[in-house]
């Protein structure tokens, strides 16, 4: 469905010296610098897959989405989707792609959200009555049907969101990119919109390249993540694969009988201790030594319970990017 090689985006920036000495020696001695916002990035998705694209602020997400998308041309590099070259921009392919920025409003903010899908519908050549079919359906499973006749302008954010996405579904795409459709969302909303996700996916086999700054969007939803930093992908694979690959250590919690414990210091040298109380300790443990340093606690305390665990995938990805 996409096939992504080497895509490269250099941006032109010029940085403005401060002040008003700064403006003026901008209009004749102007500096500009180059940020390469994707750099040579390769991927490749099947038919149906739900990709999470993660990466920290700036890393790339939006700029690769917006080339695949056409919005941008890209510096080096090629791309095809359904076997169209995006930035080509051709009419096949528009009306088989959908991008849902969270960010920005893409209806008309002046029209109550009915009019806006009907004016989106007549652009797509929609009939009255797919639209009317799928506008009842989405927005019941998006709990939005009493808000149809309402402003955008005057929508919750929440609300345009749905709106939005709705939009972006009429013209049945078969590829859809969505950057941070959640972003913002209480988090009924967010579970609701998830769910509408998850199903609508799952029915119409529609690939999605989804990105998120939420972990339990990427968790609930994708298999697969691709994780990009400063415009390069330095993991591509399983979602459960980040943990085996990337998180060094695992929690460990014991419950003791009787209060007897032993104090914090000593309890040091086996790993960090993340939690202690009268009866139970919480321990952070490297990989290695887990089955040691379980065996060496069942010795020494009087353990009447014991729970591995892996550190949850949210710290770990945090981890990633902090590095
Ligand atoms: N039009 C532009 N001109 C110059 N630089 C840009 C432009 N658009 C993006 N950039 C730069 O490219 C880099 C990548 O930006 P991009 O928006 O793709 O990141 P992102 O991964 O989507 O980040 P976020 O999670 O914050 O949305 C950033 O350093 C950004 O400053």
């Amino acid at each position: 469905m996409i096939q992504v090689k080497g895509l490269t985006k250099a941006f032109r920036t010029y940085k403005k010296q401060p002040g008003f000495g700064g403006a003026i020696k901008g209009l004749f001695n102007r500096k500009y610098e180059q940020t390469f916002a994707v750099k040579d990035v390769n991927f490749s998705v099947e038919e149906g897959e739900l990709v999470g694209f993660l990466g920290p602020n700036g890393a790339g997400k939006t700029t690769t989405l917006k080339m695949l998308a056409g919005l941008l041309y890209p510096t080096t590099g090629s791309a095809q989707v359904l076997g169209y070259v995006p930035w080509q921009r051709d009419d096949g392919y528009r009306r088989q792609f959908a991008l849902l920025l969270g960010q920005k409003n893409q209806l008309w903010w002046d029209l109550p959200a009915l009019e806006s899908l009907e004016l989106n519908a007549r652009i797509y050549g929609i009939s009255r009555e797919s639209l009317q079919k799928t506008v009842d359906e989405m927005t019941s499973l998006l709990d939005v049907k009493d808000k149809l006749n309402v402003m955008v302008r005057e929508l919750s954010l929440g609300e345009r969101m749905k709106m939005e996405l709705i939009a972006s579904l009429l013209h049945k795409p078969k590829v859809l990119y969505l950057d941070e459709p959640t972003i913002g969302l209480d988090v009924i909303s967010q579970k609701t919109v998830r769910e509408f996700l998850r199903e609508y996916n799952a029915k119409q086999k529609t690939t999605i390249l989804l990105t998120s700054h939420y972990m339990a969007d990427i968790q609930e939803l994708c298999k697969r993540v691709i994780i990009i930093d400063h415009g390069t992908i330095f993991f591509d694979g399983k979602l459960s694969e980040i943990i085996d690959r990337f998180a060094d250590s695992k929690l460990i919690t014991i419950q003791c009988e009787g209060g007897k414990q032993s104090p914090s210091e000593h309890l040091q040298k086996y790993g960090q201790v993340l939690e202690q109380n009268a009866t139970e300790i919480k321990l952070k443990v490297k990989r290695e030594r887990v089955i040691a340093v379980c065996k060496a606690l069942l010795d020494e305390l009087p353990v009447s319970d014991i729970d591995i665990q892996e550190v949850p995938i949210e710290d770990v990805i945090r981890q990633i990017f902090a590095r």
